[in-house]
């Protein structure tokens, strides 16, 4: 093991409750709003390849021509209560909002730079009323802040001159009085959740980053803050020098979801997740593969199923107004969590061998568990691996407890439960409710082979 002062500074997950709500989220909201929602992935009618609220660094706009979009920031159809309520709807119970993006400009007014919403003629905050709507609904928010700041004169890519060095000191200062100010406004933020930290001269801040997250944490006790935040003095991200994560949870399921448990490493972790295949800000066109409400459900039930949390983002149009799309989306994935969301609000991971019909999860505290079924099997047979000394007390469709459905056991530890229907059409949830069995040994020997 190698002593690292700046490496992380905890084994294992966090044990405190700020931190076991968060674990039991399940699902989670992503907001991604800024200027670059105005041009909406294109420019002088030409279509950006890349993604939306990246359109700044595409070549065929100049620079202060975007950074002249503040001067367009009127949101004449921004309703804080109508996000909130859509999250609300769709059963989130974290969102995570952007305050600042790469491209700079503050969702809120910022007293250390210009470059921000009072500057706009939209001139008010915008994340106060998101904030206090969201925390009106019971949703907990959380900050998100890129660090790499494209409008900021002292940001670097890395530091390679006396010049750089004394232009990104001036930077590191920026970024902290704005972490401290965001905290200071808006005290009921539960967490920060970092990005644009890939950079060299970022990385080889070590010491302030260290120091400023502990500043972070005892401004605001409880603090949550991710693995992306910032590197050891080696230079490691995510994972110090000693393979420990950094920060409070693994923050790399960015666009991808982990396939076996062994892949989370025992941490708590999320899942950031986009509707089309690469596009965070708004974008008109609603191209390429579009996730379907089945598949975001299934990301959802494989992310709780690995001890994780699934969280969809949305790109609120220029205008304020949420497309219709995702508002669509929303309504339909609220509908299953209505039914279903027993299975997905404060659940982990069950321990059980994965099966083809779909993912397992169990309540926390206590043994029940859940079978999300996707692929229903033409037997109509879900075949469940159970712990040696476990049997199935009882089980049912979660839509309807009263009618229990008929286990056969295989063998000792395996089991077939029998669906009544298998003409679904749409993921249910099947609750195990399982026994200790009575001493019994296995009913029918291994073979010897
Ligand atoms: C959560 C996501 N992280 C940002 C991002 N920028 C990247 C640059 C290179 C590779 C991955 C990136 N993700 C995206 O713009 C979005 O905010």
């Amino acid at each position: 093991k190698l002593q690292l002062k700046h490496g992380s500074h905890r084994v294992g997950k966090r044990t405190d409750a700020v931190m076991a709500k968060w674990r039991g989220y399940g699902l989670g909201q992503f907001i991604h709003w800024g200027l670059y929602a105005i041009p909406g992935g294109e420019w002088n009618g030409k279509q950006y390849n890349g993604a939306a609220e990246w359109i700044r660094s595409w070549n065929g706009i100049p620079k202060s021509t975007y950074d002249s979009l503040i001067y367009k920031f009127n949101p004449v159809n921004f309703n804080a209560e109508e996000w909130a309520a859509t999250a609300k709807q769709m059963g989130a119970k974290y969102v995570t909002i952007t305050t600042k993006h790469h491209d700079g400009f503050c969702l809120w007014p910022s007293k250390y730079t210009n470059y921000t919403v009072a500057n706009s003629p939209w001139k008010k905050d915008i994340m106060k009323p998101l904030i206090d709507a969201y925390d009106k609904q019971g949703i907990d928010v959380i900050l998100y802040f890129s660090v790499m700041d494209w409008n900021h004169p002292g940001w670097r890519y890395d530091i390679k001159t006396k010049e750089d060095s004394i232009a990104f000191e001036g930077f590191k200062q920026f970024t902290r009085n704005q972490l401290l100010e965001l905290l200071t406004l808006y005290p009921t933020a539960k967490g920060l959740w970092f990005d644009g930290t890939w950079d060299k001269s970022w990385v080889k801040q070590a010491a302030f980053a260290d120091e400023l997250e502990t500043e972070m944490r005892k401004l605001r006790p409880g603090l949550i803050i991710g693995s992306r935040f910032r590197a050891d003095e080696n230079g490691k991200r995510h994972f110090d020098s000693n393979g420990v994560l950094m920060g409070d949870y693994e923050q790399g399921w960015e666009r991808k979801i982990p396939n076996k448990i062994e892949d989370v490493h025992g941490n708590d972790w999320d899942c950031v997740m986009t509707v089309p295949e690469n596009q965070w800000g708004y974008n008109k066109a609603w191209k390429g593969h579009i996730k379907t409400t089945n598949e975001l459900l299934e990301m959802t039930a494989k992310c709780v199923s690995l001890g994780g949390n699934f969280v969809l983002n949305f790109g609120p149009q220029g205008d304020g107004a949420i497309r219709k799309e995702e508002k669509q989306l929303a309504a339909q994935i609220g509908d299953w969590m209505k039914t279903n969301n027993e299975a997905i609000y404060n659940c982990e991971y069950a321990g059980l061998e994965k099966q083809d019909w779909g993912y397992f999860t169990k309540k926390t505290g206590s043994d029940k568990l859940y079978m999300i079924v996707f692929n229903v099997p033409v037997s109509g047979a879900l075949k469940v691996k159970l712990p040696a000394n476990t049997s199935i007390g009882k089980s049912y469709l979660l839509a309807q407890p009263a009618q229990l459905l008929n286990t056969e056991e295989i063998s000792g530890t395996e089991y077939f439960i029998h669906l009544k229907n298998t003409a679904a059409g749409k993921p249910f949830v099947v609750v195990l409710e399982p026994n200790a069995k009575k001493g019994s040994g296995n009913t029918y020997d291994k073979a010897k082979t």
